[in-house]
């Protein structure tokens, strides 16, 4: 999968490890920052970057970590056709799959532990979305955005 993965300050000693264990699974990361853990962030900037990148098509797949995950989730959902869920867990990371076909998933480097982090990812990338009931829902969301952007 070709997947973008960004991180706040807090989040880049989680992302470096991240990196290797995602890549050694086949996937295809393009890093966009932030790398050092000293320089202060903003992670609007590393949000919008990722988001954008998958809202065009260019990734199939994006992932972003900061504190607690909320802040990167808030703004990433801002970005159109972008379905970001903050997952602290593997049901979770399950369900925001297969209901709710998002696209970006928001990590906490604060909460989660180096194992917890990887489950919840390869729950995320390799459940598929059920279609169904589910697909009319985000249909409505989906109307919704068309018509909330265009005004
Ligand atoms: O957005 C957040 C809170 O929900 C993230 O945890 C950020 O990483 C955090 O706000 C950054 O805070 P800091 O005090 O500037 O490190």
């Amino acid at each position: 999968m070709k997947i973008a993965l960004a991180n706040d300050h807090r989040g880049v000693a989680m992302k470096q490890r991240l990196l290797n264990w995602l890549r050694d699974q086949g996937h295809q990361i393009s890093d966009l920052g932030a790398n050092t853990p000293d320089v202060s962030v903003d992670y609007p900037d590393y949000a919008f970057v990722v988001a954008e990148g998958v809202s065009k098509g260019e990734y199939d797949r994006g992932i972003l970590i900061c504190g607690t995950g909320v802040g990167m989730c808030i703004a990433a959902n801002k970005v159109f056709n972008v379905r970001a869920a903050c997952c602290h867990d593997p049901i979770t990371a399950e369900l925001c799959r297969r209901h709710n076909d998002a696209n970006v998933i928001c990590l906490s480097a604060d909460l989660l532990g180096e194992d917890g982090a990887e489950r919840i990812l390869s729950i995320f990338l390799s459940t598929e979305f059920e279609q169904g009931r589910h697909l009319r829902r985000i249909d409505k969301i989906a109307s919704f955005e068309a018509k909330t952007s265009s005004s």
